[in-house]
């Protein structure tokens, strides 16, 4: 496994790899992060893993300082899953100075995490733009929990013909429900415990939608019944949206994501489940 941390000793690294998955990465890695890279291995052959804490998607009064990093167990984790490449750039490296550009994806970035983080999936946008240019690969590996995230990226590589296929894994979650998430280890034993409520509540929307409730509102007042359950934790929002451009629907009758974001005292967490009216 080679890890550089320069733009030009990763290109020098990547040219014996014709064929190459990423696996963009904020570090901290879980079985989360390492089910990407095993798909990435199978699909590709060789996969290359970014590991960059990106500056420009955390909002002023967020938790880059904070953000959790675990550097030499990331390469280890990285060299028993059969990793090619590692990617590890400063944020000189990624944004030296004069830096100015930015992606910019509309409103598909303006709702649900967006209007709660503004600024935020520009960064991203802007930030997987230039790692898709880096690396050159030729699938990219995401995971469904940021299902907003997918569908950003989805949305600027068809809009500005990148030619990445972008690949959504399953999110993997604890023997609980709680979704994997770097921002868990934010968590006292207390809210841990109340995490799963997430999964729950989003479960119960989903039995309700098998059931045959489409009725948008109606499929919110359930997961929001369930999360109720849990008085210390605050709901920021409980969504049913379309999966492709996550406008905000009345009625679940297309491919759609029912998200939720909540806070525990500092820390965030978002899970969210598919709903299809084709696989109910
Ligand atoms: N539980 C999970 N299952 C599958 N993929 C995941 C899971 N958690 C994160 N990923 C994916 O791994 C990639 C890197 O994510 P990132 O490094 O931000 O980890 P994270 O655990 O989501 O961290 P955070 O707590 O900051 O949201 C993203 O594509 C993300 O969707
Ligand atoms: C895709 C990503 C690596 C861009 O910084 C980040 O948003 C993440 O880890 O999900
Ligand atoms: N995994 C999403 C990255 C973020 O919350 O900044």
């Amino acid at each position: 496994m080679q890890v550089v941390s320069t733009i030009a000793e990763f290109r020098a690294a990547r040219r014996g790899f014709p064929d190459l998955g990423l696996v963009p990465t904020m570090g901290f890695l879980h079985a989360g992060h390492l089910s990407l890279v095993e798909r990435a291995r199978i699909e590709c052959g060789a996969v290359a893993v970014s590991i960059f804490v990106n500056p420009t998607q955390f909002g002023p009064n967020e938790d880059l300082a904070r953000y959790p990093r675990s550097l030499s167990r990331d390469l280890d984790l990285l060299r028993e899953a059969g990793t090619a490449l590692v990617f590890t750039p400063t944020p000189a490296e990624i944004y030296p100075s004069g830096f100015t550009s930015r992606v910019e994806v509309g409103p598909i970035g303006e709702v649900l995490e967006g209007a709660i983080r503004p600024g935020h999936f520009s960064g991203v946008a802007t930030v997987v733009s230039k790692l898709f240019n880096i690396v050159q690969p030729s699938r990219a590996y995401f995971g469904q929990k940021d299902a907003q995230q997918c569908a950003v990226i989805r949305r600027f590589v068809r809009d500005l013909d990148v030619p990445v296929e972008v690949v959504v894994v399953p999110t993997m979650r604890d023997p609980d429900g709680l979704a994997m998430s770097s921002r868990n280890s934010y968590l006292t034993d207390g809210q841990r415990a109340q995490a799963p409520v997430l999964y729950r509540a989003l479960s119960a929307g989903q039995d309700a939608f098998q059931a045959g409730e489409t009725d948008a509102a109606r499929l919110c007042l359930a997961v929001r019944g369930v999360l109720a359950t849990e008085p210390d934790l605050t709901v920021d929002y409980v969504s049913v949206a379309d999966a492709t451009t996550l406008e905000e629907l009345q009625r679940a009758d297309r491919p759609a994501v029912m998200s939720v974001a909540v806070r525990l005292g500092r820390t965030r967490l978002i899970d969210n489940v598919l709903l299809d009216p084709l696989i109910s």
